[in-house]
């Protein structure tokens, strides 16, 4: 479903992504896990087409999109749905308005369709009845739970969430780590979650990549991830500054 070869980027001559080979197969949830700075969101951004590698090919289904236009591009982004670390809605909106934004955009379905459809996905997150209310007037959760409805709108077969669980409490978060495991097994779809919270990652993915220094040094189902015995990721995974000095920055786990 998705495959990258040998994908490099660097930003100002620093390498940041290093030779990243990597398969995720149809219908599989793999979470992306690394220190602050290690290239998580690059990877993320390089996925939906937002960067372009410096060399390499990233293939999404069966197109490889390092070198499509603009709008061939978007054809292929219709597919796709990304939750965005700050949840990125539109303020001066209504949570309908964000959700039906797309739609309105980028179909020719009727205003009466739309509103099924936004009316579907936020009874899906749990906002049944929100929709004319204003983003401001959400939590930190609700709106991480609008940007899911919106990411869904198109019934994408990829999902890809950057931090889905930064900043709430962990009540809130087990809320969203529901939500994504719902995702994938209601609407089957392929998921790509960024997380800094272990206990997200182990709750929801079916295999874990670790990023260090822009290269994935280990990659595996849980059990496998929880057993390595290679010191980066073991002190990633508790927490330990015993071995390192420990500087893993934004560290938000739960
Ligand atoms: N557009 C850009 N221009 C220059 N440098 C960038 C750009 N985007 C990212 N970087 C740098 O690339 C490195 C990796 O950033 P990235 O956001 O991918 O890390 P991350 O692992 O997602 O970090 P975090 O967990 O803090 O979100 C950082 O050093 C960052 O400063």
């Amino acid at each position: 479903m998705i495959e990258l070869k040998g994908v490099n980027k660097s930003f100002q001559q620093r390498r940041i992504l290093k030779n990243i080979n990597l398969e995720i197969t149809k219908g599989e949830t793999l979470a992306i896990i690394g220190a602050s700075g290690s290239g998580k969101s690059t990877l993320l951004r390089l996925i939906i087409g937002l960067l372009k590698p410096d060399n390499g090919e990233i293939w999404i289904k069966n197109k490889e999109i390092s070198n499509l236009s603009e709008k061939e591009l978007n054809e292929v982004r219709l597919n796709m749905g990304m939750v965005f670390q700050y949840s990125a809605l539109f303020d001066s909106m209504t949570i309908g308005d964000n959700v039906a934004f797309g739609l309105r955009e980028h179909t020719t379905l009727s205003e009466a369709e739309i509103k099924e459809i936004v009316q579907e996905n936020l009874r899906m997150v749990d906002l049944e009845g929100f929709e004319n209310m204003m983003p401001n007037e959400l939590s930190g959760g609700m709106k991480k739970r609008v940007s899911l409805a919106r990411a869904i709108a198109f019934k994408p077969e990829i999902l890809l969430y950057d931090e889905p669980s930064a900043g709430l409490d962990p009540m809130m978060s087990a809320k969203i780590d529901e939500l994504i495991y719902h995702m994938q097994q209601k609407l089957g779809v392929t998921s790509i979650v960024v997380t800094h919270h272990m206990n997200s990652a182990f709750a929801i993915a079916d295999r874990i990549a670790m990023i260090h220094e822009g290269e994935i040094i280990a990659i595996g189902d849980v059990e496998m991830i929880q057993n390595l015995e290679n010191p980066i990721v073991q002190n990633f995974i508790h927490g330990s500054k015993r071995f390192t000095g420990g500087d893993r920055g934004n560290d938000n786990r739960s």
